[in-house]
């Protein structure tokens, strides 16, 4: 499975944000999304997932030779900022969210338990108010989300600079195992979590996007590499 990135175009108003963004992402890996504050990283991700209506271009879901439309529901996004009902419980939630989905006909595969067992949430913390949740939880419990109904392509938006160090062990363990079944791109500022975690990186950069070589990714000069590239983004904000 592939999802495939055709001459994707976004500006607003006179800014153009994306252009010509071109790209090609497998199951099996996971991608890092670079870019300056501005470079459109949430821009392209609210584009994929139906959000923002894109001004040119297509994303694709090619499939054992078979192409089609991105859709919407093939898209789970990981917000960096979760909105969630915070007068549930984690617990109360789950169970309304698997209610829902059971009705759609989705295959659930495991029980409520189960599922937060798999994100490594105790048992205190499942029967708690998600208003009293933490940033690292909320986005654990929208990672679960996922867990249950399985979209191919998964995009997280800064998803791991809230957890602490156990909890990103614990995450990086999850996207690992998950990267088996689905496309998973994630963008993120820690340079050091990028070269840890990802498979493949790509840089957006005046709109456009690159790939950085899988050999640079593994050696010495990478972060100092990375910086000379993004530094010589000249359009972005700050800059
Ligand atoms: N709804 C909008 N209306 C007008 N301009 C917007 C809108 N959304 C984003 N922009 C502009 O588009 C550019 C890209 O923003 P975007 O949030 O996609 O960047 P980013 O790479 O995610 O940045 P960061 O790393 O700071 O989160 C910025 O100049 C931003 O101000």
């Amino acid at each position: 499975m592939q999802l495939v990135l055709d001459k994707i175009e976004k500006k607003f108003n006179e800014k153009q944000v994306l252009q010509d963004v071109e790209h090609r992402f497998e199951k099996g890996k996971i991608y890092g999304l670079l870019g300056r504050n501005g470079a459109g990283k949430t821009t392209l991700f609210n584009c994929l997932s139906g959000e923002l209506k894109m001004d040119g271009g297509q994303a694709l879901l090619e499939t054992d030779g078979v192409t089609r439309e991105l859709r919407e529901q093939d898209v789970g996004y990981v917000y960096s900022l979760p909105i969630l009902p915070e007068f549930l419980t984690g617990y109360e939630f789950v169970k309304f969210f698997i209610d829902i989905n059971r009705r759609r006909n989705v295959p659930i595969d495991y029980s409520i338990d189960q599922y937060f067992d798999m994100m490594s949430m105790a048992e205190e913390e499942r029967h708690r108010l998600i208003k009293g949740y933490s940033h690292g939880m909320k986005n654990k419990l929208q990672m679960l989300l996922f867990l249950i109904t399985k979209p191919p392509v998964i995009l997280l938006d800064e998803p791991l600079t809230s957890f602490d160090v156990i909890v990103a062990l614990e995450m990086k363990k999850l996207l690992r195992e998950m990267k088996r079944d689905h496309i998973l791109i994630f963008s993120t500022h820690i340079l050091q979590l990028a070269s840890d975690l990802c498979d493949e990186l790509v840089i957006l950069n005046r709109g456009r996007l690159s790939s950085v070589s899988p050999e640079l990714l593994r050696s010495p000069e990478f972060e100092q590499s990375i910086i000379e590239l993004l530094k010589d983004e000249s359009h972005v904000e700050g800059s």
